[in-house]
């Protein structure tokens, strides 16, 4: 417990203007605060905490509703949510005062998103402090100063709470106002005060732990020091340093990096790299080629895990070595069942097989070949995937995902622990969901949950690290997507790390549009993750069955909105996705959306934001003549035709008028950066056809690759393709880099569509949609206007999948009829056989 499985490198940021003078710690802070001004607010004995908050955030200027976020709040009052009859609720509001969760709703956030940050935030922390101690903690440190620079002179400062846990990278943060001291900086700090860390894993950490290495790291959340106009509220970010440094295992190369300037305040870490589409993957020759040697370096670890006792096996599945793959297992009889319970065991520090001791830790193996790619922008090699073919006339992907550990930089594993959001105690609100019941019924039965309570149904498909399953919990009629993924084949690709990623990100989600992880076990040397399953199939797919094979435009606008709040909360934890493509946009049983495959994610520290938006302009407008009235009866360019075009609320009646000083009103409140909008990677990583020109590059990206990948994703489903396709995967990148975007003729498209499309694709990221201040900027844009975003989730969605009652059914009377039948597992060539009889 507590530390990170991988190595971590951490290139930290610092903000030169303001750490030298400034507090490093917490308490500090308070002592500084207290020497430079009273208070004018402080806890008093009559009031309550929602008082106090309430007093806090009208000090910044947060006061009504219709102050907060003016568009939406008119929006969601006069409009009704998407086809979704009697699904508004007339609770949704906001209410004067306002609260701390209300003012976070009124800036453009969305609910599940605020309870990511809040979430995040309070992770490190200690799991076991209530809501309520956090909110005390909170207020604990919160303090405004007055004096001369006035009440709204203040700094909002996140300090990450000192954690006793062994906890990763995550830190508990409270908010701090500060005087702001350095008011002669004036506005020029503020863009420089965004800075960002980044964590990836770095499988060497392992390697140093097992040569007695007791590196202790310190990673920080990087003082965010945000200097406004002297009257400005700012929410700043201030190190952990040492609060911070019980956190985090790292290894010795915890490095610091001054921050840059203004718009380059972060942080190179890598760790994943690309990886391909559903049917061709990319990979390093290397990786291939020395998975042998990799292997022969694995040494068994004891386990430090809670180990649970074996079970008597479901003698109906056995595990079959197939000709190419190691023996991983022997007949049902012989061998013994030792399974893993990782969720119960999320304190435990490594997840290690008692019988083979195979160890996920043996992930010192992937660093050597990550290490010869890196400084490299090419995919070397071209693997064919072995997925399966798409049934029918639909064509399959051409897109893979590329994978190249090229950052220089390492990543950080968190520890499970704290990072575990899959147990159902931590999602009340799912309490009396029927898989949580299930699950929780036979782990309370048992003992534990392994892989022999479940009937593995069919295949789903396979990946670039596992194989997916459709599973039944036995005696529970209940479906499950196990994915199950081979240890051994894992280490020996050097694709250890990777499924570490994906295994942690996925313990950390709780969003109705990203997976659940209702269990994660080791058995056999196969490690597993059971999740929700999606009847609905991919996005691909689905899209290749619609007429033309192109999704109507409010049927795009409903997926890609969905997609957009799943980025935004991962974005609010840190995680830039990185893979954005309709394959892996899966579609539940009632129609609505999961984004899954995190693999390729990048993990990072941040710290969030609150910055007055004196800088904050409209939504942009895509196109030299976007931002003024372009004259030009000659301009002919082609962002130009949308834009110069695009119609504009013009003051010439009073409800305009009326609506524009709301607007510009709203434009002038403190906005909430809540996203890693600063983070950097130099990894190559994604699929080819929605690769940012930063990644092909090799300039550095941050989250701004996933408001590309958005943007390809939208002309996708709206196009039938993406915008850069070459012949080939060299072609495809070249375009992607100098191409300028077009449109073709058909199908016919809004210019509100194609504007969006055209402001999330543009090839500078420092000037892409998003790239300033996340989602926020992307939801304003008119293609989604009226969307009510906090109850899209009640939408009606465009379509509705066949019942997974028959699906399951169907597959248990495939299974049965055909009597024997194998079911393939692993990728890439070795193939392990499981054997239903
Ligand atoms: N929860 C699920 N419900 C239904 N089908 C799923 C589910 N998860 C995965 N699948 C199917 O299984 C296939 C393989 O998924 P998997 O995540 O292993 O591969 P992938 O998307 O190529 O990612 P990676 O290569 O990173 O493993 C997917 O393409 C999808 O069709």
């Amino acid at each position: 417990m507590g530390s990170f499985r991988g190595n971590c490198e951490i290139i930290e940021a610092k903000d030169e203007q303001s750490t030298a003078q400034r507090p490093q710690t917490l308490r500090h802070l308070r002592a500084y605060e207290r020497e430079q001004k009273p208070p004018i607010l402080k806890k008093g004995p009559n009031k309550t905490l929602e008082d106090d908050i309430n007093k806090l955030f009208e000090a910044v200027n947060l006061r009504t509703c219709k102050s907060l976020d003016l568009s939406d709040a008119r929006r969601n009052a006069s409009k009704k949510p998407m086809r979704g009859n009697g699904s508004y609720s007339p609770g949704i509001g906001f209410s004067e005062p306002v609260s701390l969760k209300q003012a976070l709703r009124g800036l453009c956030i969305s609910q599940a998103a605020e309870m990511a940050a809040v979430k995040r935030s309070s992770m490190p922390a200690s799991p076991r402090v209530s809501e309520a101690g956090k909110i005390s903690n909170m207020y604990r440190s919160v303090v405004v100063e007055t004096g001369e620079y006035g009440p709204s002179h203040v700094e909002i400062c996140l300090v990450p709470e000192e954690s006793t846990s062994n906890s990763s990278r995550s830190f508990g943060v409270k908010p701090v106002i500060i005087k702001n001291t350095d008011h002669n900086s004036s506005n020029a700090a503020c863009s420089t005060s965004k800075k960002a860390q980044y964590l990836e894993e770095k499988p060497e950490t392992e390697s140093l732990k097992q040569n007695g290495c007791s590196s202790v790291s310190v990673v920080g959340t990087q003082l965010m020091k945000t200097s406004l106009k002297e009257k400005d509220p700012v929410l700043i970010s201030t190190p952990p340093h040492n609060n911070a440094r019980d956190n985090i295992n790292i290894s010795n190369k915890v490095s610091s990096v001054p921050s840059m300037d203004s718009t380059a305040s972060s942080k190179l870490v890598d760790k994943a790299a690309p990886k391909p589409r559903r049917k061709s993957r990319l990979q390093n020759v290397s990786s291939s080629s020395s998975a042998v040697k990799g292997t022969k370096d694995v040494r068994p670890t004891k386990s430090t895990s809670r180990l649970v006792k074996p079970i008597a096996r479901n003698k109906n599945l056995t595990i079959k070595k197939s000709k190419k793959a190691p023996v991983l297992a022997t007949d049902g009889n012989s061998r013994k069942s030792n399974e893993i319970n990782s969720v119960e065991a999320h304190n435990s520090e490594q997840l290690i097989c008692q019988k083979c001791q195979c160890s996920l830790k043996d992930t010192s193996k992937d660093i050597p070949d990550c290490e010869a790619d890196r400084n490299t922008s090419a995919v070397k090699t071209n693997v064919p995937s072995n997925k399966p073919c798409t049934k029918g006339d639909i064509s399959q992907s051409s897109k893979s995902s590329i994978c190249d550990f090229s950052s220089s930089t390492n990543s950080t594993l968190s520890d499970e622990s704290n990072l575990s959001g899959s147990t159902c105690s931590n999602r009340p609100h799912m309490s009396k969901d029927m898989r949580w019941e299930v699950i929780n019924h036979v782990k309370k039965q048992y003992g534990f949950l392994g892989l022999s309570h479940f009937n593995l149904l069919k295949k789903l498909g396979s990946g670039d690290i596992g194989t997916v399953y459709l599973a039944e919990l036995i005696g529970t009629n209940c479906p499950f997507a196990i994915k199950v993924m081979d240890n051994e084949f894992l280490a020996r690709r050097k694709k250890m790390v990777r499924a570490q990623t994906e295994r942690e990100i996925l313990r950390m989600l709780d969003h109705p549009f990203l997976p659940t992880l209702y269990a994660q076990f080791t058995s056999d040397n196969l490690s597993c993750l059971v999740m929700d399953f999606c009847p609905g199939g991919d996005l691909h797919v689905l899209r290749q069955k619609q007429p033309g094979r192109n999704f109507p435009e409010q049927a795009a606008r409903f997926y890609v909105a969905e997609v957009l709040l799943a980025l935004e909360y991962l974005h609010m934890l840190g995680i830039v996705y990185r893979d954005l493509k309709p394959e892996n946009i899966l579609v539940r049983e009632d129609g609505h959306i999961m984004l899954t495959d995190f693999d390729l994610s990048l993990r990072c520290s941040f710290s969030p934001t609150l910055v007055q938006s004196l800088a904050m302009e409209p939504p942009r407008m895509s196109g030299p003549c976007a931002g003024s009235n372009c004259i030009d009866p000659f301009c002919s360019g082609p962002t130009c035709k949308v834009s110069c075009f695009t119609p504009r609320i013009l003051p010439t009646t009073a409800r305009a008028r009326k609506l524009k000083a709301e607007a510009d009103h709203t434009r002038s409140l403190p906005q909430l950066i809540a996203e890693p909008t600063e983070a950097r990677s130099n990894s190559f990583v994604g699929t080819h056809e929605y690769l940012a020109p930063e990644i092909i590059k090799g300039e550095g990206h941050g989250s701004a690759v996933d408001w590309w990948t958005f943007g390809i994703f939208l002309y996708e489903l709206l196009y039938g393709k993406t915008p850069f396709k070459g012949a080939g995967n060299e072609e495809t990148l070249a375009n992607v880099v100098m191409q300028s975007l077009r449109f073709p003729e058909g199908p016919i498209v809004s210019f509100q569509a194609r504007d969006l499309i055209r402001s999330l694709l543009v090839k500078e990221p420092e000037n892409r949609l998003g790239t300033e201040t996340g989602s926020a900027e992307i939801k304003r844009h008119p293609f989604f206007q009226g969307l009510n975003w906090a109850l899209i989730r009640c939408a009606v969605p465009p379509q509705i999948p066949e019942s997974y009652n028959g699906v399951v059914s169907d597959s248990r009377t495939d299974s049965q009829d055909k009597g024997k039948k194998f079911l393939e597992c692993g990728a890439s060539g070795e193939q392990l056989e499981f054997e239903l009889f």
